[in-house]
């Protein structure tokens, strides 16, 4: 199931807004302090507003009746002060709050992000780039706002309202009760409210996922769109799914209007029996007209944090989805690392100049299932069985699918075999970790991936330690120097988004010195020269030759002339090695693998051989 699928179905399990949002507490942990603080000084504040009311009723029944003229002015200036009091307050509340809440969606997303490095590739295969973007973005963006305005106005207006509605009674209980009354049905009406905008809101995120992807993915793929001439159903595609957000979205603001009205309504018609009973019994001398002002300007004062409860139920739910949404990837297993962290040993002394000792690469009964293929299909691998001796070039040949990229990705473990061994000189990779692996083990893929940094940075990611002389060692060994030499900026230029300011095969060396500039002790090579006319491959071979005669390599070949790099060949089929020897030798004794590099079938004569 994709991710946005997953996502869609998450929304049927029944889930609790509390316990969702509980989760967020190791965040807010280390600055509760702030926030309670915030929450703290924001309900003073709003409590200020329920002084006014007392104010009133004292300039009304004091100053006013009597005609004290400087009476009036004080209760001004009292009411003025209290005013200025409140404003001070909540611009308090919002400064204790905004940078360590800054500071927490920083966390929240940098976490995020660490995460969705160290998850496996299979994740990365399963889960929508977009799906990964909107919550690293949207919805760390809402969690922020929920922490510092949602929460904290959930528990101002609440306590507003418990403390306003405890003065109403104790000025008049009976008119209080009035008010009071539909407190009942505003609490079921916002239970129901709750389950239906939750799955809603649920929905409008994940809707928003798939859009990003849809974006992103267009963006990549610009040139294909545009080479196409696909501009026009590809927008359209896009106008489709922003209209089904923005159906959700009306459907979110249709419910939010439905609850609104309800909460904005029910109190006012309770306010006016309550002021008609009021007015009545101040005509029967009952009550004063100072506890009238004061107890009518209470309710007016609590409008605010009562209406304001659908729409932070909303604010509420919403970020619930967002913390679900959070969790589901932070959830995501990393794979165990082997205790104790064991080594690879060095590589033991080499017997002639330079050649590697040891045992090479070997693959012992490897068996690969991908974990997300149908129940029931056949593993890509299926008992391979291969060796390379170390200081050994060998190549691996194989029709399309066959599962080439797939076996040499399972060396430095971006997928784990599904049974089987893999050992490098001898020590099982399963026990190693994948760290230790990676630095010893060094790959290019056929499909080239540069980042948005200088070609220098491009190429030593490759390797902790590598210098600028491995730098122009492997600009060398890859045929890159002169037109690196000929960028503005020589090594130091960047390369733009994705290094598409570069062409296809000058893009291709540079991956390719990014593997070899840390002189690995293994080299993985995935069809690396793919991109390159003929004369640039000949030239990249044959200074590729001095760096394969120092290390171990596995290089997956679809040309002859790639094939030439290597000493031996291994061929793929049917998910296992059908068949090892020398170009030669196979050419002469192996039908399939003369017609895969000759393109000629079993009977008709084979070509030279190397
Ligand atoms: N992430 C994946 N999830 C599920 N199946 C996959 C995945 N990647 C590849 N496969 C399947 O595994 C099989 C082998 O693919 P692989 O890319 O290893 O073949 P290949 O020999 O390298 O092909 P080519 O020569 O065309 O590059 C194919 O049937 C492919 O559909």
């Amino acid at each position: 199931m994709s991710a946005s699928a997953e996502a869609q179905a998450a929304p049927a399990r029944k889930r609790s807004v509390v316990r969702s949002l509980l989760r967020l507490w190791p965040y807010v942990r280390p600055v509760r302090a702030r926030v309670f603080g915030a929450a703290a000084v924001a309900v003073a504040g709003s409590s200020m507003s329920l002084v006014m009311p007392l104010v009133l009723k004292w300039i009304v029944d004091g100053p006013v009746s009597d005609g004290d003229e400087a009476g009036v002015w004080l209760g001004g200036a009292l009411l003025l002060g209290v005013g200025l009091f409140e404003a001070g307050l909540f611009g308090l509340r919002r400064w204790l709050v905004a940078r360590p809440l800054a500071g927490v969606e920083a966390a929240m997303r940098s976490e995020l992000y660490r995460h969705v490095q160290r998850l496996p590739v299979t994740f990365h295969d399963r889960w929508p780039t977009g799906q990964l973007l909107s919550r690293g973005t949207g919805d760390l963006q809402l969690l922020r706002q929920f922490l510092a305005f949602g929460l904290t106005f959930l528990i101002v207006n609440s306590t507003t309202i418990l403390i306003g509605f405890g003065v109403l009674l104790v000025q008049d209980w009976t008119l209080g009760l009035v008010l009071i009354a539909p407190v009942v049905p505003l609490i079921a009406l916002s239970w129901v409210f709750e389950s239906r905008f939750s799955v809603v809101a649920r929905r409008a995120q994940d809707q928003m996922g798939d859009l990003t992807t849809v974006v992103e993915e267009s963006i990549l793929g610009i040139r294909i769109i545009k080479g196409f001439g696909r501009h026009r159903s590809q927008a359209e595609a896009f106008r489709v799914l922003s209209h089904r957000l923005m159906d959700t979205e009306l459907h979110k603001a249709r419910l939010l209007a439905a609850i609104w009205l309800v909460i904005a309504s029910l109190p006012e018609l309770f306010l006016g029996a309550a002021l008609v009973l009021g007015v009545d019994r101040v005509a029967d001398g009952d009550l004063t007209a100072g506890t009238l002002v004061a107890f009518m300007t209470t309710a007016m004062a609590l409008r605010w944090p009562v209406e304001s409860i659908g729409f932070l139920l909303a604010l509420t739910n919403e970020s619930a989805a967002a913390t679900d949404r959070f969790f589901e990837v932070l959830d995501e297993p990393v794979p165990a690392e082997p205790a104790g962290g064991a080594r690879l040993p060095a590589a033991p002394a080499a017997p002639g100049r330079g050649a590697p000792a040891g045992d090479g690469i070997r693959f012992t009964d490897v068996v690969f299932r991908y974990p997300d293929s149908p129940p029931g299909s056949p593993p890509v691998l299926d008992g391979v069985n291969l060796h390379v001796a170390p200081g050994e070039t060998m190549a691996l040949v194989g029709g399309t699918g066959s599962g080439k990229t797939t076996l040499v990705t399972l060396l430095p473990r971006l997928h784990e075999v599904t049974s089987g061994r893999i050992t490098l000189d001898g020590t099982d990779i399963a026990g190693l970790s994948r760290h230790e692996v990676r630095r010893h083990v060094a790959m290019a893929f056929e499909e080239p991936t540069l980042f948005s940094a200088s070609v220098a940075e491009n190429v030593l990611m490759g390797a902790a330690e590598a210098d600028r002389d491995d730098l122009a060692r492997a600009l060398r060994t890859s045929q890159s120097e002169g037109f690196v030499r000929a960028l503005p900026e020589g090594e130091d230029t960047q390369v733009g988004e994705q290094g598409l300011s570069l062409s296809g095969g000058q893009r291709q060396r540079l991956a390719l010195a990014r593997a070899v500039v840390g002189r690995p002790r293994f080299l993985v090579l995935d069809d690396p020269l793919s991109a390159l006319d003929v004369h640039t491959e000949a030239r990249v071979e044959a200074a590729l030759r001095d760096v394969l005669a120092t290390t171990t390599a596995l290089v997956v070949a679809h040309r002859p002339s790639t094939v030439q790099l290597a000493d031996r060949v291994a061929l793929l089929s049917g998910g296992r090695i059908a068949a090892v020897g020398t170009h030669a030798e196979l050419l002469h004794t192996n039908a399939e693998y003369r017609h895969l590099m000759t393109g000629r079938h079993a009977e008709q004569p084979e070509v030279s051989a190397r």
